[in-house]
């Protein structure tokens, strides 16, 4: 059988984008984007992508000539379908650890107007180990910084030459938080006052929140896909209808960026922080807060664990009577939000395995739940049993095991260290129990705080793990 490359051709467009990141959520999010913008406007631009890790896709990518299959399934305008188009808007692939001198090229396109990244929340970090000479940096702003400051000196400071950087890492005020980093660097490297200005005047950070439910590479279904297709495609991705891009970003970048002309739900705003709260605490809240509870209860995916009628009465409860209500924006507005979600999580087209959301779960029910815990307190003065269930579910599953079989666990290094240790002194007591509780909920590098200090928690948490223990996720999911 032929492969993607043979059987079709790219169009010629202008790079005008420059991509951090060649992981599954831009190529099903970004890409697709620029894609329907070249279809429907004389938006005519291409991507160049560099990947952020010494290991990744760009060789993949660069050996189908960029091309790639990206499967959308899903509700759209009120039907259900399943459509499937080539995505030909990657013009090529850069690996910077092998080729550093072609990356840094990229910075002298005049053309060049868009840097867009998703390097996961722990892309977007400082590394004080990073140099000037290094060839590459080793995190994500420090390259970025060495490519500023390349485009900066080859266009002699010239105030047209900057970007609009746009990073779509589910993190707070990403833009900002990645210019904050990138003038780190240029204090670090003592780069000049020219250039601190030039980054401040000519670059446009956006602070941008990004949405679409992307499961990545179909690895159970390929087989029936490539028979579809009739051609082999290593970089087939899946990802479901649904889309929303909010940018807070400035009108230029708005006219020179035409995703309202092709249709897209991409929307420029003076501040998305009404969006992010809606959509991180209760999609991804939703998503982290379910993940140790069904998996333990017997699930894999998202739609099995909320079509299931107990946890999925848990995970639907959770969500519109603990976080919800800890939500300031109007009620309609949530419920309809998150019975959308909850519709979104049914997609009978897509398998959304609840390990790869498990990923990092430890800082993402920081970020994701324990916001609705405090706040819920706040209101009520108690604690939201569901959401605390459920971080006594989290340091179960962390135990590593399901009926025998060994959790395939992936987090920080220190965080697997944590655990490990964990119930090495663990004797069945009460007691024993607490201070397990005790250490997870005080392990202060994750958390930004000490949990003990939450009225209750370390006593209803233990309470919960005593009893996932005891009987079993199954029957202590059915006390709610
Ligand atoms: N998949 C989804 O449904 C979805 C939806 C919305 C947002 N997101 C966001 O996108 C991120 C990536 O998701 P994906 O599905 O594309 O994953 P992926 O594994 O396919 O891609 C991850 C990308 O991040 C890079 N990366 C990982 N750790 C890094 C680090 N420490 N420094 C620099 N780069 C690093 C990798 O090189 C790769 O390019 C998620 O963390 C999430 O925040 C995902
Ligand atoms: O992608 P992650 O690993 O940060 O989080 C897992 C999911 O919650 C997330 O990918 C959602 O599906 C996505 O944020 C929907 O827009």
């Amino acid at each position: 059988m032929k492969k993607i490359d043979e059987c079709f051709e790219k169009k010629s467009y202008t790079e005008k984008v420059l991509q951090i990141g060649e992981g599954n959520f831009l190529r099903a999010f970004v890409d697709w984007i620029i894609y329907e913008m070249n279809k429907e406007t004389d938006f005519n631009g291409s991507v160049v992508v560099t990947q952020p890790l010494k290991n990744g896709l760009i060789d993949k990518l660069n050996k189908q000539n960029g091309l790639y299959t990206l499967y959308l399934n899903g509700i759209k305008n009120g039907a259900v379908v399943s459509e499937h188009a080539i995505i030909d808007v990657i013009s090529r692939g850069i690996n910077p650890y092998n080729e550093f001198d072609q990356y840094l090229e990229v910075a002298n396109n005049p053309a060049l107007r868009f840097i867009i990244s998703n390097t996961t929340e722990a892309g977007i970090a400082f590394d004080e180990n990073d140099q000037l000479e290094d060839k590459p940096q080793n995190s994500f702003p420090g390259k970025l910084t060495f490519l500023l400051y390349h485009r900066y000196k080859n266009f002699n400071g010239d105030p047209t030459k900057g970007f609009a950087i746009i990073p779509c890492e589910l993190i707070d005020k990403n833009g900002e938080k990645l210019k904050e980093i990138i003038l780190k660097y240029a204090k670090l490297w003592n780069l000049e006052d020219g250039f601190v200005d030039w980054i401040n005047k000519a670059n446009t950070f956006c602070n941008s929140l990004v949405d679409r439910i992307v499961p990545g590479y179909p690895k159970e279904k390929i087989e029936e896909i490539t028979k579809e297709l009739g051609y082999i495609d290593d970089l087939v991705v899946e990802g479901e209808q649904f889309h929303l891009w909010v940018i807070e970003g400035p009108q230029w970048v708005k006219d020179e960026f035409p995703a309202d002309k092709a249709g897209l739900n991409v929307l420029f705003v003076d501040d998305l922080t009404p969006y992010r709260t809606r959509k991180v605490r209760i999609l991804n809240g939703a998503h982290t807060s379910m993940v140790p509870v069904s998996y333990l209860y017997g699930k894999d995916t998202v739609r099995e664990a909320v079509e299931d009628p107990v946890v999925g009465k848990f995970i639907q409860d959770a969500v519109f009577e603990e976080i919800i209500p800890t939500l300031e924006l109007s009620k309609k507005e949530l419920q309809d939000f998150a019975q959308a979600v909850m519709d979104r999580f049914k997609n009978p087209f897509i398998k959304h395995y609840l390990m790869s959301i498990s990923l990092n779960s430890m800082s993402k029910f920081r970020t994701r739940v324990l916001p609705s815990i405090l706040q819920y307190q706040n209101i009520n003065n108690a604690l939201p049993n569901r959401l605390v269930f459920s971080l006594a579910a989290l340091i179960a599953f962390y135990k590593g095991e399901r009926d025998g079989v060994r959790i395939d666990l992936k987090d920080d290094e220190d965080i697997l260290a944590l655990y490990q240790n964990l119930w090495t002194g663990y004797d069945g007591t009460r007691q024993s129990l607490e201070k397990i509780v005790e250490k997870v909920l005080g392990y202060k590098k994750n958390w930004e705080m000490d949990l003990n200090k939450i009225d209750g928690l370390h006593q209803q948490t233990t309470d919960y793990l005593e009893m996932i223990l005891e009987k079993g996720m199954k029957e202590a999911v059915k006390t709610f």
